[in-house]
């Protein structure tokens, strides 16, 4: 099988550790990026006690009859609030949609689910803390990209952030689904960057550049960090936005659900896209025309269905 460096990474070692431990965290964090776009990150701050709490109230609101979760579908919204139903988004070369619904949550608007008294308030806490955790990643990363450590702070704080909660659903007949039906078809994120609570669960792979699948594992409470579209583009390609997707699991285990939570870290829509000139050079001609990230969210969200 191919080697490929998806390094495990003590996140004290950068808020907390010594100038060496910082410089070596932003040189770590730099170099999987480059190479594979995806690391796992231990001892991130946030407790196993509110991540199982987390995995309670996603699983309560899952269960909830169908016709009590279309009551927190918000139409116009592109899915970017609230509950989305199965059947609606799709990976952008993809002919079916993915099996599963989700929930997504932002920085405010978000509906309240009267059904479940602690559902806000423990799926806002998970936010800010992962909100947290990746303003942190960011900071390591700018001093990787020799810019100043607080370089991505002003378009992140109070940005566009979204922690999607996503039920793939059991499927009682397998055969009847169409042969290309997949939990989540190969696709890159949108977003900077994308922090993974609960990919301990077997099916998240990323594809090598030898064009094989290769498994992600995370241990324990570790979460899986990876590098969306807008930062491979700001870096023009020097950060990879690895393509990735959740497979199937062997026919007996379609009829169990598989849980995830991803927060997918975006800045605020007036973040300038523009290919940073320091990753520019006569190697690295500049590969994108300049834009925003509004622009550029607005554009990707029609590709995937959720916006007309
Ligand atoms: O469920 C997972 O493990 C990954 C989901 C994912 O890649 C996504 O929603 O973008
Ligand atoms: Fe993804």
């Amino acid at each position: 099988m191919t080697k490929i460096n998806i390094p495990r990474l003590d996140l004290l070692h950068y808020t907390h550790g010594t100038a060496s431990q910082r410089l070596q965290f932003s040189k770590d964090i730099g170099s999987a990026f480059n190479e594979t776009g995806f690391v796992t990150i231990a001892n991130h701050g946030m407790e196993k006690g509110l991540i199982d709490e987390l995995y309670q109230v996603v699983q309560a609101f899952f269960a909830l009859p169908e016709a009590t979760k279309l009551k927190y579908e918000i139409p116009g919204l592109a899915g970017q609030r609230g509950y989305t139903a199965k059947g609606k988004e799709k990976a952008k070369d993809a002919s079916v949609p993915d099996l599963k619904e989700f929930w997504q949550r932002g920085q405010d608007g978000n509906p309240i689910v009267e059904e479940l008294p602690r559902f806000d308030e423990v799926t806002g806490e998970v936010f800010r803390r992962l909100e947290t955790v990746g303003r942190e990643l960011l900071n390591a990363i700018a001093v990787y990209l020799s810019l100043p450590e607080d370089y991505f702070e002003p378009s992140v704080i109070q940005g566009n952030s979204i922690l999607r909660a996503i039920h793939y659903f059991p499927i009682a007949d397998p055969s009847s689904l169409p042969a290309n039906a997949v939990r989540a078809g190969a696709h890159e994120d949108i977003n900077l960057i994308t922090l993974l609570i609960g990919a301990s669960a077997d099916g998240l792979e990323v594809l090598t550049r030898e064009g094989t699948w290769y498994p992600v594992k995370a241990l324990g409470e570790d979460i899986v960090v990876n590098v969306g579209d807008m930062l491979q583009r700001l870096t023009n390609n020097k950060l990879k936005s690895t393509t990735h997707r959740v497979v199937n699991p062997p026919r007996e285990l379609m009829k169990t659900s598989r849980f995830s939570v991803p927060f997918f870290l975006h800045p605020k829509a007036n973040m300038n896209l523009a290919v940073l000139e320091s990753c520019i050079d006569a190697e690295h001609p500049k590969a994108y025309a300049d834009i925003t990230a509004g622009e550029y969210l607005d554009e990707r969200l029609r590709e995937i269905g959720l916006k007309m």
